[in-house]
């Protein structure tokens, strides 16, 4: 397939046409969160401006104060996809429970999950941040309607996952389990054209991403990891490392799509009880399914990320994802602490 000015719509029409991988209710979806994107980005194009910029001064269910965009991307994900009748229900960063489709409107079959906007720390200061989503099968009905519990599928089930990053350009990525694709905003068209197709990540990489500052907190499999990487071509790794930490994963997971490296967000000894940061169904599953489809992998030091079977919609989880050689080696120094 040529890469010139195929839109999103396109795309996918072809993708459902050629293997049927997608089933015509999810392009429909697809297209709405992709709508929703574009929305979003209007929004932070206008920055100042717009008036978007700046906290909310309410607080999220993990305790994290809001910004007002964290709250207006919420909001137009959740206008956008409530009544276009391909889901049952959704389930965001920024809301305590799901967030069902009112009756008012059609059925679906899918369930959504995302994080309206990632990288919040980066908002006010004009840095890459994105939107990040998952997108679940309903279970079959049991009468009692949509529960919470139907969320809580391993990251294995999605049936699609992406991100929107809205950086000097706006960006989707997609997999819908056949490989990864990219889409760049073509703003004068009002459409995202396709700019990359079976994006693949190298096996081997010299860039580690991760946030320095917590080093005295780590664990010993991450400690001897990046020791061994600061150590250069003196050191056992026998080359120099580079280091990137954007602080929006969106931002450090495109860079590593692009061009290789490891993403780090591991358990850390500050709050022992949690077993990472990040959020596990909204932010680690579809950035781990990209990766491993992108042929890199992810996992939380132990296990692959896409196993675990969530315990609550909020869970969070150590990450270490990317090129594949690397993660392997981090999670070896886990098994083999
Ligand atoms: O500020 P820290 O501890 O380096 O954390 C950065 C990480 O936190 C996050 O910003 C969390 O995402 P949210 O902004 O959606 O809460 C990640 O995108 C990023 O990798
Ligand atoms: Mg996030
Ligand atoms: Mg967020």
């Amino acid at each position: 397939m040529s890469t010139q000015k195929i839109s999103l719509t396109r795309y996918l029409v072809e993708q459902q046409r050629n293997d049927g991988s997608i089933p015509s209710q999810l392009r429909l979806l697809l297209e709405v969160v992709a709508r929703a994107c574009k929305g979003i980005s209007q929004s932070v194009n206008k920055g100042a401006l717009g008036g978007v910029l700046g906290s909310a001064e309410s607080e999220n269910v993990q305790g994290e104060v809001q910004k007002k965009l964290d709250i207006i991307a919420n909001e137009v994900l959740i206008e956008a996809n409530e009544w276009g009748g391909h889901l049952a229900a959704m389930a965001s960063e920024e809301m305590d429970s799901i967030h069902l489709v009112p009756n008012r409107y059609p059925q679906g079959e899918y369930l959504l999950l995302f994080d309206p906007l990632d990288g919040s720390s980066n908002i006010d200061v004009n840095v890459s941040i994105g939107t990040i989503f998952s997108v679940l099968r309903k279970p079959e009905d049991n009468g009692q309607g949509v529960q919470e519990s139907d969320f809580l599928q391993a990251g294995s089930q999605q049936v699609a996952a992406g991100y929107c990053i809205y950086g000097p350009q706006t960006t989707l990525v997609l997999t819908v389990g056949n490989g990864v694709a990219m889409f760049t905003l073509d703003r004068e068209q009002g459409s995202f054209v396709l700019t990359q197709e079976r994006i693949q990540i190298p096996a081997d990489t010299k860039e580690f991403a991760i946030n320095m500052s917590n080093q005295r907190h780590w664990a010993e499999p991450v400690q001897r990891y990046i020791g061994e990487c600061l150590a250069g071509k003196e050191g056992p790794r026998g080359k120099d490392f580079n280091m990137r930490w954007i602080a929006s994963m969106v931002a450090d997971v495109h860079r590593i799509l692009m061009r290789g490296g490891v993403f780090m967000y591991p358990w850390d000894k500050r709050e022992p009880e949690k077993a990472g940061k990040l959020r596990l169904m909204y932010e680690a599953n579809p950035m781990s399914w990209i990766v491993e489809q992108a042929g890199g992998a992810a996992t939380n030091g132990h296990q692959r990320i896409l196993d675990l079977k969530p315990a609550k919609l909020h869970e969070r989880v150590a990450v270490f994802l990317g090129s594949k050689n690397e993660v392997e080696r981090v999670t070896s120094y886990h098994d083999a602490a």
